[in-house]
């Protein structure tokens, strides 16, 4: 199975800022987009080009653009929305489809509430977006969705991941891509990604349960 772990110094700083654990909703938000448009950077590098001729400022000459199969970007709510502009920043052209996947606080396990897929996904890249790949469950049965829907490429972006979950996604689709700015070291025993980053979705939406009188 494809895993990589994008190392680039950009990443790795916007990583390291994200980690502090008094950043703001607005900062963890502006890095979580930022860090998305590297990694589909690294995630597009061997998208097939094709060559044509078009008529520049000084005559006919050569260019390059992007072949065949469509892009479909794969937000699987709610924090892989955080990561939704950065990407289509780079691919302003991608269509978007939303997948929402919430993970029981308590058993872990990932229950699909909403399916709005593009057209033609047996024609399309799926590029799925989450901040967090922790035991896979969600990446598992997102991954199981697309493949229902005849969707055959499929890579997965992701600020952090847990060896864990990498195991998984490798046991059950080992087709897929995985792309993440960091492999980390390991899952706490309520399935949270340590060191990681805590919460994402409530980091991106600023909805963290505060203690009464806080
Ligand atoms: O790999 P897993 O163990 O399945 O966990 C990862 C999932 O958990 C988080 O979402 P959550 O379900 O908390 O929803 P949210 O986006 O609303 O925060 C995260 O964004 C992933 O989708
Ligand atoms: O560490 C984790 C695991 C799942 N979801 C998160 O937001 N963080
Ligand atoms: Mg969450």
């Amino acid at each position: 199975m494809k895993i990589v772990e994008v190392r680039h110094p950009l990443i790795q700083h916007k990583l390291g800022l994200m980690r502090h654990a008094a950043i703001s909703t607005r900062e963890f938000r502006a890095l979580a987009s930022e860090v998305a448009a590297l990694l589909t950077y690294e995630a597009t590098k061997d998208l097939e080009t094709v060559a044509e001729e078009i008529t520049g400022w000084a005559g006919p000459l050569q260019v390059h653009r992007i072949k065949g199969k469509k892009i479909t970007i794969v937000p699987i709510l709610r924090a892989g929305l955080g990561m939704l502009p950065g990407v289509l920043d780079m691919i302003p052209a991608a269509k978007v489809s939303v997948v929402g996947v919430q993970r029981d606080e308590d058993t872990l396990q990932p229950k699909t509430y909403y399916e709005k897929l593009s057209g033609r996904m047996d024609q399309r890249i799926a590029l799925i977006v989450d901040p967090m790949l922790a035991t896979a469950g969600t990446l598992v049965a997102t991954v199981d969705m697309l493949k229902a829907a005849g969707c055959t490429r499929i890579k997965g972006l992701f600020l952090v991941a847990a060896p864990e979950g990498l195991a998984r996604i490798e046991a059950a689709h080992p087709d897929i891509e995985i792309y993440t700015a960091s492999i980390d070291e390991r899952l706490n025993e309520n399935g949270y990604i340590l060191p990681g980053l805590g919460d994402a979705g409530d980091k991106i939406f600023g909805t963290k349960q505060l203690p009464p009188n806080e």
